[in-house]
């Protein structure tokens, strides 16, 4: 039995609009993502949730409303933001936990601006992907629930189809949110919204005295952070737009853009297009992390000193470096990881990024290296110097290793199945076709990905292997 509210609605009124959805004409049914349903206590059926997700009809307790917030875009503020083609249903309660459920595609809002308050199909699939594909990568994440498409057209760059969908994440609560409390100078609203996602976030702070409680919640905030993006370092994925209006205040990935995971290794990667000076470059990502929640901050200097905003701030640091260094560690086999082996993975990564090496099959072939299939290795690696000396330094670092260990100890966190870019759009096009099989399947494959179901290695085994030239960088366009 369902249990469904709208708790944003005891925040005051300020903090959103009630708008109803705007429904999707002929809406069929993509997908319904059942694992997630069963495991937040959603019991609705097919016809139900196709109803739900299109807009058509919906339970009486939920109260579609847009959120305002702002936020800073390539890094400069934009005080006009908020929900312009998103609303937030409710949450549904489960468990003694609570789960947002936000409408994503579902029409115009007063926060529209020129936007047409729409979602496509492309961009819809993108995001019902890869929140499955972190999920299961044990990454912390937002993740969708049901997927609509239908034929109306949208303009984007083409014409292309309407999709709207159900995103579930612990709540909707940006940094953003936190902005513009800040900005308007609201420090009673903003102090309400500092309680509420601690209530439903960090509940464990609910006790602290009120002198400690908002400086917690911003040293919480900010190793969550700290601690997820280091997990995106470690899987090889690359978000497309850290704007602090897409940071969740729970740490978990949320709104993504022209996500990436990488495929050959290269440092400064950029996955969107429209980042011409990549800020949000692969390895900006933990940079840009640490400046949104400088940014935060900022806003929570409404109620905190220097002193408690910078010890957040350093948390943030601590709590990277030591998540990075035990993922990256971990990645690479070592055992006893220590403060020395950070220059090891530095230098690891400078030198595939001048190899040209496969992010992911690397560690895969690594984890062959000193086996008898040794050969393999080699292959794949080729005969430099440089490489040769890298082998010596890293036979050296894992000499008092059990062979076997440190196999299972790579093999553990080395990802067979990675969702790749070419592989998001193959699936793209068959939906936009009107075929959502491979899109189920692959829902499934995903859950799994170190272990590649037979299906998986017998049909798409280009999905498996290192995509070639002409996969690679495939051009997805921004617009979403
Ligand atoms: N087609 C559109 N119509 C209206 N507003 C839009 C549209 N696309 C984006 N926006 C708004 O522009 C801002 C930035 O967009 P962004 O792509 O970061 O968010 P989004 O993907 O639409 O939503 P969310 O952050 O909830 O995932 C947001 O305020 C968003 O609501």
């Amino acid at each position: 039995m369902n249990h469904f509210t709208n708790h944003y609605r005891q925040l005051p009124s300020h903090f959103y609009q009630v708008i109803s959805p705007e429904p999707l004409i002929d809406a069929r049914l993509v997908h319904y993502n059942r694992s997630l349903a069963a495991e937040i206590g959603i019991d609705l059926n097919d016809q139900q949730i196709r109803q739900l997700t299109s807009g058509e009809a919906m339970p009486e307790d939920f109260t579609p409303l847009a959120q305002k917030y702002t936020g800073h875009q390539f890094g400069y503020y934009n005080p006009d933001l908020g929900d312009g083609r998103g609303l937030l249903l409710g949450q549904t309660l489960h468990n003694d936990r609570s789960w947002d459920l936000h409408l994503k595609g579902a029409g115009m809002t007063p926060f529209s601006r020129r936007g047409d308050g729409r979602a496509v199909l492309r961009s819809a699939v993108r995001e019902y992907l890869i929140g499955e594909a972190l999920h299961y990568l044990n990454v912390p994440t937002t993740r969708c629930l049901s997927l609509c498409h239908s034929p109306e057209p949208v303009y984007r760059e083409k014409i292309e189809n309407r999709a709207s969908y159900i995103r579930t994440a612990k709540t909707h609560v940006r940094f953003g949110h936190f902005e513009w409390l800040a900005e308007i100078n609201d420090r009673a609203s903003f102090i309400q919204l500092a309680d509420y996602v601690i209530e439903l976030v960090y509940p464990h702070l609910a006790d602290e005295p009120e002198s400690t409680r908002y400086a917690e919640l911003l040293r919480e905030v900010c190793i969550n952070t700290a601690q997820m993006i280091a997990k995106w370092q470690a899987v090889g994925f690359c978000h497309g737009v850290m704007n602090s209006d897409n940071m969740s205040i729970a740490g978990e990935t949320f709104d993504f853009g022209p996500y990436a995971f990488l495929d050959d290794f290269k440092i400064h990667y950029i996955c969107n297009h429209s980042d011409s000076e990549g800020r949000y470059a692969y390895s900006q990502q933990p940079n840009i992390g640490l400046w949104n929640c400088q940014v935060l901050g900022q806003a929570f200097a409404m109620l905190l000193d220097s002193k408690q905003i910078e010890q957040a701030l350093d948390a943030y640091v601590i709590h990277y470096n030591q998540a990075y260094l035990q993922a990256m560690g971990n990645k690479f086999g070592l055992a006893d990881i220590n403060e020395n082996d950070r220059d090891f993975i530095a230098d690891s990564l400078i030198l595939m990024d001048q190899s040209d090496i496969d992010f992911h099959h690397f560690f895969k072939k690594l984890a062959l290296l000193e086996s008898e299939r040794e050969q393999q290795w080699n292959d794949f690696i080729g005969d430099s110097k440089a490489w040769r000396d890298w082998q010596q330094t890293y036979l050296a670092r894992t000499e008092k290793q059990q062979r076997e260990h440190r196999q299972r100890q790579i093999q553990q966190q080395t990802v067979d199945f990675v969702l790749r870019n070419h592989i998001a759009q193959e699936i793209i096009e068959n939906c936009e076709s009107g075929d959502y099989q491979l899109l189920a399947q692959t829902m499934q494959w995903l859950q799994t990905p170190n272990n590649p179901p037979s299906e998986l290695q017998n049909n798409y085994r280009h999905f498996l292997e290192q995509p070639n030239a002409a996969m690679k960088g495939i051009a997805l366009s921004c617009s979403s």
